[in-house]
């Protein structure tokens, strides 16, 4: 007997767990829509040639492997933070903005978690939308807070309830910390427009509510990283003290690199300190300090003109594929004479494409067809290439008609 003879068999994440499924399945005609991770037309991981690039600079650096320090590489963290609130940010240039490297999105979530577990004590509330990205949940419940959910997602229009958003915004007590996808909702795709925006962040600045925005797809979602923060820019030109997680794993492919920041807007130089040095205390007994790698890369992107607008047109590259792929499947289900309204398809924006399928639906088209996404009805949509893109439409027509 030891002290793990006990321990139990996990259940297989919902998300990763497809793709081990996938990679069991000998079918020649399997088509894996699970994971967030972009692939080009050849249906394989994409290295961009602007990160090539940048791996030759650091390479030809020859520099040393020493810790970075807790907070992680500096000049990438300030590199971080003006992508995506603005070279001419007047927070940015106050000095009142608060930001380490984190390990990429999931690290930056989880350390909020934690600094609001510590300060507004444990089992305080996060709201998050309903539906939200799966590892939410349990980021934030392991970092011992309280996860509510708020209205999101209208399953009879396939889109955002707005109404039910407001409603639950007004309705939670007030000085509550409300968590937003700020671009390229995972999963359902559905993004406030921008009037939306300005409506809930004058709403929530008259509760005094704090925005958490989850930044993973900044410059992925419509093509262009300025359009992509709007949401985040405009909040914190309305007055608000946002925090901000951002992850460089979509939009610069990036993905193992594990890169990401964790901002907080404070009202002045002085509060950002306070709250920099709690962010840092979190960190170090958590994993002590990032990887180098991924933040001199995304250093030698961000800090070059050249290199940055070469990243640009193959963010926008990606984003233009992902389009043309949604036009493709609305187009073959439309071609097939579907019965159902395909519309949400071109409509939803970014990685994934909330299909409205019912569970039922999924797993028989992943039992026919053998077509993996996840039970949610969540389309990765990285996955569709030219040459699936129909044998993944009449699959779907085949179970919805
Ligand atoms: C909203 C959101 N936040 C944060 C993250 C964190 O990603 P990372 O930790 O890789 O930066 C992700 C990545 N999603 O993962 C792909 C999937 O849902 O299949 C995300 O979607």
């Amino acid at each position: 007997m030891s002290v793990w003879s006990e321990m139990p068999m996990g259940p297989p994440d919902p998300i990763l767990g497809l793709t081990d499924a996938f990679n069991k399945d000998t079918d020649p005609r399997k088509v894996s829509l699970g994971v967030g991770a972009y692939r080009g037309d050849d249906g394989k991981p994409f290295v961009l040639n602007s990160v090539r690039k940048a791996e030759k600079l650091v390479l030809d650096k020859s520099l040393n492997h020493e810790y970075a320090g807790i907070a992680g590489v500096p000049e990438f963290t300030k590199l971080s933070l003006a992508f995506a609130y603005g070279k001419d940010s007047p927070a940015l240039k106050e000095n009142r903005v608060a930001g380490v490297q984190t390990l990429s999105g999931t690290g930056a979530c989880r350390v909020m978690g934690e600094l609001l577990a510590r300060f507004r004590g444990k089992g305080s509330a996060i709201y998050v939308p309903n539906p939200t990205w799966g590892n939410h949940i349990p980021i934030m419940q392991n970092a011992g807070l309280e996860v509510k959910k708020y209205r999101y997602f209208n399953p009879e229009t396939v889109g955002l309830d707005f109404e039910g958003l407001l409603s639950d915004v007004q309705a939670a007590a007030d000085e509550s910390v409300f968590l937003l996808h700020a671009c390229a909702h995972n999963p359902t795709g559905i993004d406030p427009t921008q009037d939306q925006w300005a409506e809930l962040s004058k709403l929530m600045k008259t509760k005094r509510h704090t925005a958490f925005f989850d930044c993973a797809y900044q410059g992925f979602a419509s093509g262009d990283a300025e359009h992509d923060a709007w949401a985040i820019r405009r909040f914190v030109a309305d007055g608000h003290c946002i925090a901000l997680a951002q992850s460089f794993a979509k939009n610069f492919g990036l993905y193992g690199e594990r890169i990401g920041a964790l901002s907080v807007v404070c009202n002045d130089q002085e509060e950002a300190a306070r709250v920099g040095s709690q962010l840092k205390i979190v960190i170090r007994p958590m994993y002590s300090n990032p990887p180098v790698y991924g933040a001199r890369l995304v250093t030698e992107i961000l800090s070059d003109d050249a290199l940055s607008k070469e990243w640009s047109g193959e963010c926008k590259a990606m984003a233009d594929r992902i389009m043309a792929m949604r036009s493709g499947l609305r187009g073959h289900l439309e071609g097939l004479k579907s019965t159902r309204s395909w519309e949400h398809i071109t409509d939803q924006i970014g990685m994934f494409c909330y299909t409205g399928l019912t569970q039922e639906e999924v797993l028989k088209i992943r039992e026919d067809s053998h077509i993996y996404f996840t039970n949610d009805g969540r389309i990765s949509m990285a996955g569709l290439t030219t040459s699936n893109v129909e044998y993944v439409a009449e699959s779907i027509f085949a179970v919805t008609g």
